[in-house]
């Protein structure tokens, strides 16, 4: 099916190509003496196996010659190689051999070998979201083969006009106890060399560094960048967003309109990593370099969260408060604890059964038929919204009150979170909420009224395996909304917002829809 769409491209060079490919190949390897088809393919060998060759419109189809040894085989070469997975391609030189006849070995000769390595990816066996880079080496022995399939290939792959070729790179040395320098340093950064994209790249100083270097960005840069990574955790994401939030709304158009067209990454290497795993499916540094360096591009909601006095944070996973808020602030005070202060601070925080007065409106949104969907690539209830594009950050999230209906609920909660994308982690892999989008417009409102300390128990345990959606408990209440306010009556919590401590206890969040591009492609599902 694949080797249809052969004749019906060719690159430029391809004619020149087909006339020396034309040619049997020299030399007496009998791993490369296949002889070739007149229809432009080439013989070479990949790991020690003969296949044939073809460029096609839309890549490089692989046919592995028949051999009786083939019920043996137990690896399986790729069918077709996509010119959009492909980072890059290069000659190589391989060692020299010499083959000779084992019974008259003075009469072998030596053997030069070249190569044409092509960088790309495959997908995990089984969890196709978790991508692993990989090198298929193409062996022939003509130098002109490898030199014309190489160029060729990349010829084809410089046509793809979405791939990044200037990027931000913003490292925080501390994120996750040191993992974002190793995730940058041995994941990522090898793929955009390959992919021969120039990083500009700064590590950050202090807290809100990133937001700082984002926000001044002089115009001329920021029409420079193609994109802004985040080599991190979730807290450094979220401070290049405000960084684009303070671009966006600044006043100046200039800047507006070039930090709208910047595309934004999260390359995991903090603690959490919520935000890189909930857009790929992995928190896998590899796998989000890989997106990147491709090209590939998903609109995602951003959650405004504006506090009493006025100042505001942006966000991509989750706001909560009571529970959640009370384990941040303790745990932030047993830092020296390490990982380990956080199963503590839950356990101290649990059994405090605390539970906090608070009146709470939101704007419910309008039900649709696929509310229980999984966003995925693809996803259609995203692409139905994705029209939405680049909402307007700057919208405070009480402005449009008279306009919307609001419902008010007044009680005591456990716990109130406000959860815009399925914020998927090492504790819960499918997401506290599973049918949360990356660009629906919408948040999950979830509250747990006030309960045991075995119930709320209960809730908790149930988020591994179910997420928030435990709907069949009769004290928690999902409501999928676009906007919440909450203000605390009597005794107050903590807000915890994409991991960070914010100060203020009256609170407001609104999902801005698709406010922002990524570089992600969602969830890619086993076919
Ligand atoms: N050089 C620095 N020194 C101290 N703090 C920093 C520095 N750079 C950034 N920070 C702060 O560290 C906070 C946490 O960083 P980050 O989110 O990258 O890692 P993390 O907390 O380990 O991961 P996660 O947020 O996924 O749990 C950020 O909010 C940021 O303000």
């Amino acid at each position: 099916m694949l080797i249809e769409e052969a004749s019906a491209w060719r690159s430029p060079s391809q004619d020149t190509m087909l006339l020396r490919k034309g040619r049997p190949m020299s030399g007496s390897d009998p791993d490369l003496e296949l002889g070739l088809p007149a229809d432009g393919s080439a013989a070479f060998t990949l790991r020690g196996r003969r296949i044939i060759a073809q460029l096609t419109k839309s890549g490089i189809t692989l046919d592995e010659a028949p051999t009786r040894w083939a019920l043996l085989r137990q690896a399986r070469l790729p069918e077709h190689i996509a010119f959009s997975e492909i980072i890059s391609a290069a000659t190589s030189k391989h060692r020299t051999i010499w083959r000779g006849c084992c019974s008259l070995p003075w009469r072998g000769t030596l053997q030069a070998r070249h190569g044409v390595n092509i960088y790309t990816f495959r997908r995990s066996r089984g969890r196709a979201y978790h991508w692993i880079p990989v090198t298929w080496r193409l062996v022939c022995q003509d130098e002109d083969v490898a030199k014309q399939w190489a160029a060729d290939i990349t010829e084809a792959v410089s046509a793809i006009s979405c791939r990044p070729k200037t990027l931000l790179v913003i490292v925080n040395p501390w994120g996750g106890n040191g993992r974002a320098n190793k995730a940058w340093s041995r994941h990522a950064f090898p793929i955009f060399t390959q992919a021969g994209v120039r990083c500009v790249l700064v590590e950050t100083r202090h807290p809100a560094h990133a937001k700082e270097l984002v926000a001044a960005l002089p115009v001329h840069e920021l029409e420079l960048y193609d994109g802004i990574l985040a080599v991190g955790g979730d807290g450094l994401f979220q401070e290049v967003l405000d960084g684009i939030a303070a671009l966006r709304c600044g006043g100046d158009e200039r800047k507006a309109a070039a930090a709208a067209q910047l595309r934004l990454g999260h390359i995991p290497g903090g603690s959490t990593d919520a935000a890189a795993y909930s857009m790929h499916g992995t928190r896998s540094a590899a796998t989000a370099a890989l997106h990147a360096a491709l090209g590939d591009s998903t609109p995602l909601d951003v959650m405004r969260v504006d506090t009493g006095d006025g100042s505001h944070r942006m966000s991509v996973c989750y706001a909560t408060y009571g529970y959640m808020g009370d384990l941040l602030y303790l745990s932030e005070a047993m830092r020296w604890l390490g990982e380990k202060r956080y199963p503590l601070a839950g356990a101290i925080t649990l059994f405090r059964g605390r539970s906090y007065r608070a009146r709470v409106s939101y704007v419910a949104s309008a039900s649709d038929s696929q509310k229980m969907s999984t966003c995925q690539h693809q996803c259609q209830r995203c692409s139905m919204s994705a029209g939405a594009g680049c909402a307007n950050l700057a919208q405070h999230s009480a402005a449009s009150i008279e306009e919307e209906t609001w419902t008010t609920i007044e009680g005591d909660f456990k716990s109130i979170m406000a959860i815009v994308t399925s914020c998927r982690s090492d504790m819960s892999p499918q997401g506290l909420s599973r049918n949360a989008h990356l660009a629906d417009g919408r948040m999950h409102l979830v509250l747990v009224h006030k309960c045991s300390i075995l119930q709320y128990l209960k809730f908790l345990s149930l988020i591994p395996t179910c997420g928030i959606n435990v709907e069949h408990l009769p004290y928690v209440r999902v409501v999928e909304a676009t906007a919440v306010k909450v203000q605390p009556i009597g005794r107050e919590s903590h807000w915890n917002v994409d991991g960070e401590l914010m100060p203020h206890k009256q609170l407001s969040a609104r999902v801005c829809q698709a406010a922002v591009q990524v570089f992600s492609r969602g969830v890619e599902n086993n076919t």
